[in-house]
């Protein structure tokens, strides 16, 4: 007899808060066996809450869990996994320093060990057949893991999660951190196991993905369940009313199709050869929103991190406003702001505050010429910040690590909007955001132009470059391979064969 439609898991009355915060109050929800689960919500709506203590994570602190037929209590995520449910999280969970074999088989050391010795090889063979497996045959097992970019390493959790024993699946906002390859490899993925008669829950802010990807759909809203709709009844208009509670336009990106700007260079590569990349050319204008567009290993990434001086050029230079960018201090102090794509190794100190966070690239200006910072002049630029992006948070004290994956994002992004930078290098910068916080995002950037400044987008998401951008350089194994203009007929498909 068939599987498909029979309960796997049911979540019933849960509760759970952190300190004044309640991020789940009487959660109940039924996943059943051939679902692709969509979990959709604003930002710090609960998604990755109620599913981390799905997966053992974390405990709830009253409520009932039914797994395979019997009450459900995970003693760690390790435990679920062995049970037969997984979870990829939003954020990076690779141990660096060591190589990506001991990656994959933490915790399974013992089935590599004779004699108490553990045979290296044969855990780095076993990798590298699973890596191909899931094909993923760039990633070796006996390479040290931090050799690989952000977007490898989610492939190498995905490969880490997904067993054939797996039963249930979640999928945290994963998509957006994933390349175009990773991508695909999940999404066919998930098919597989929803047709095998196991299920998923996919949670992602990207609605046309939610709606092509997931047969069911769950709203949350500040800890509630909203209400849950069939494929047929996904509407996008319908979706963003349940999630924000009131109507949510859908004009997103810049209405204008004028790519014009000022002539005055503010960011130039000068025959700039950096990581893979030779000979690299770029002029950024004041006043221009200048996309970089193609694959995540195009070298797009690389040519964000060499602008904020984080790559060692090999001949060549970077200037800006005539000044060389010899490391990240002289891109500060050329009035230059990076948002990472790695936000949690690259722009965010989890163990500092929200304040913190947020004037760490202002406080020499905020320390005047007596060199004292002033808690309540620092609490006034972080409070007006958290208003502007609608950080949820209790106040401004909360430490950045207990922020929902979306509000983390929105401090990565607001701690330059605090400093007032003149040239932006922003590598995603919408990633895991709600859709509200996107629009906002959105005019910002649009001001930003109409305040002269320059900001050099990089982004997989043609839509967002597409709309926003007045000139897209598209780069392709680690050279240009297209350069166009912003037009009002402009579409996907002209680009797309430039990217592969
Ligand atoms: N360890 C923690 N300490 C304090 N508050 C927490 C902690 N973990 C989560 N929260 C809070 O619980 C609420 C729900 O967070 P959760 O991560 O579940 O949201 P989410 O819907 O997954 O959001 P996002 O779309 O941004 O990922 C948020 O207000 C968050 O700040």
């Amino acid at each position: 007899m068939s599987k498909q439609g029979k309960t796997l898991l049911e979540v019933k009355n849960m509760f759970k808060s952190f300190g004044p915060t309640i991020a789940l109050k009487d959660v109940n929800l039924t996943i059943k066996r051939g679902q692709i689960h969509g979990l959709v919500g604003e930002n710090g709506s609960g998604k990755s809450t109620v599913t981390s203590i799905a997966s053992g994570l974390q405990d709830c602190d009253s409520g009932e869990m039914i797994y395979l037929g019997k009450a459900w209590h995970p003693e760690s995520m390790i435990h679920a996994r062995e049970q037969g449910m997984s979870m990829i999280l939003q954020e990076a969970n690779t141990i660096s320093d060591v190589t990506v074999a001991e990656n994959l088989f933490a915790g399974k050391e013992a089935e590599f060990t004779k004699m108490g010795m553990v045979s290296k090889k044969k855990m780095v063979q076993a990798a590298d057949e699973l890596l191909q497996k899931f094909g993923v045959e760039h990633i070796k097992g006996g390479d040290n893991i931090n050799r690989y970019s952000f977007e490898d390493r989610k492939l190498i959790e995905i490969c880490r999660a997904v067993t054939d024993e797996t039963q249930l699946l979640v999928v945290d906002e994963t998509t957006t951190a994933l390349s175009h390859i990773g991508r695909a490899l999940i999404y066919k993925l998930i098919n597989k196991m929803a047709a095998e008669g196991k299920a998923v829950i996919f949670i992602s802010h990207d609605m046309d993905e939610i709606i092509e990807v997931c047969n069911i759909l769950t709203v949350l809203r500040d800890g509630n369940i909203i209400g849950t709709l069939k494929k047929e009844e996904m509407d996008p208009k319908k979706i963003r009313y349940m999630m924000v509670g009131r109507e949510i336009g859908e004009a997103y990106y810049r209405e204008d199709y004028d790519p014009s700007h000022s002539g005055e260079v503010v960011l130039e590569f000068k025959n700039a050869s950096f990581n893979e990349i030779k000979n690299f050319n770029l002029k950024l204008h004041k006043g221009q929103i200048l996309g970089l567009g193609g694959l995540s290993g195009s070298g797009m990434r690389d040519v964000g991190r060499a602008a904020f001086g984080l790559e060692r050029l090999k001949e060549g230079s970077i200037e800006c406003k005539g000044n060389p960018i010899e490391g990240i201090m002289s891109a500060i102090d050329n009035n230059m702001g990076y948002i990472s794509k790695n936000r949690d190794r690259e722009a965010l100190i989890g163990e500092g505050s929200i304040r913190d966070n947020i004037i760490m690239p202002s406080i020499r200006g905020l320390s005047g010429k007596m060199m004292y910072l002033s808690k309540k002049a620092s609490t006034k630029v972080a409070q007006h910040q958290i208003d502007a992006f609608s950080i949820k948070c209790n106040n401004e004290n909360q430490y950045v690590s207990t922020l929902s994956g979306g509000n983390k994002q929105k401090v990565s992004f607001a701690k330059w909007m605090a400093k007032d930078s003149d040239i932006f290098i922003m590598d995603c910068p919408t990633r895991g955001v709600d859709i509200g916080v996107k629009q906002f995002m959105y005019q910002l950037i649009s001001q930003m132009k109409a305040d002269n400044k320059a900001i050099l987008m990089i982004s997989e998401e043609l839509p967002e470059l597409i709309g926003m951008c007045d000139q897209i350089i598209i780069m392709k194994d680690n050279e240009v391979s297209a350069n166009i203009t912003r037009d009002k007929d402009l579409k996907q498909t002209d680009i797309i064969e430039y990217i592969i």
